[in-house]
């Protein structure tokens, strides 16, 4: 049992929105890192960052991505942030990740000024954003098989653009 795709990249790429769409084409299950966060501990993702802190947070995401990766057989997307930790990266060897990219105006605008993104609900979303991208662009590219560029690209032609590679993968193996 293992996840048919991994989708990663950051808050606003559409993992979620892509996630089940592609999941709901390919007839299996979808689940979310940030989703099994909250059902285990029992409360949102923001208050787990005001309350306990970003650790706390990222280790119970750990453990979620670790039991998705073991447990899961349909569409898995990781909260954005997960691949920095470094266990984590090492969980994902051997996988089938997918980038999902997105660029800093179109990202600010899809992520606005949401509470719900704890790192994002500072006073400068968008320098914050752009920070964020500087350091994760490589470390995403690092752990995926293939990058989609989700810019001007509905989440149904993001989909579209998933499987291709998927197939093309699969081919590429079958050869
Ligand atoms: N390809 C797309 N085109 C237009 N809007 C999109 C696209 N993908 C996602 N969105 C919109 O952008 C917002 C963020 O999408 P979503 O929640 O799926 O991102 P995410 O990658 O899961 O973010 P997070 O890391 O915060 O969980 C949503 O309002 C969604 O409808
Ligand atoms: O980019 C991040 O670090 C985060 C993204 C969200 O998916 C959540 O996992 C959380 O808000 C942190
Ligand atoms: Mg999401």
């Amino acid at each position: 049992m293992s996840p048919v795709a991994v989708l990663v990249g950051p808050p606003g790429a559409g993992k979620t929105t892509v996630g089940t769409l592609l999941a709901e084409r390919l007839g299996v299950p979808f689940a979310d890192s940030d989703a099994l966060v909250e059902a285990t501990a029992g409360r949102a993702i923001s208050d787990i960052f005001l309350t306990d802190g970003e650790p706390v947070f990222r280790a119970l995401e750990r453990d979620a991505v670790a039991g998705g990766l073991a447990d899961h057989d349909g569409v898995l997307a990781l909260g954005g942030g997960a691949v920095m930790t470094e266990a984590v990266r090492d969980l994902l060897d051997g996988h089938p990740v997918v980038f999902l990219g997105v660029g800093l105006a179109v990202g600010v605008r899809r992520v606005g000024l949401s509470t719900a993104r704890p790192l994002l609900a500072g006073v400068n979303p968008r320098a914050t954003f752009s920070a964020l991208l500087q350091e994760r662009l490589p470390v995403y590219r690092s752990v995926a098989r293939h990058e989609i560029a989700t810019d001007n690209v509905s989440p149904d032609g993001v989909v579209d653009a998933v499987l291709a590679a998927l197939r093309a993968e699969v081919g590429d193996g079958a050869r």
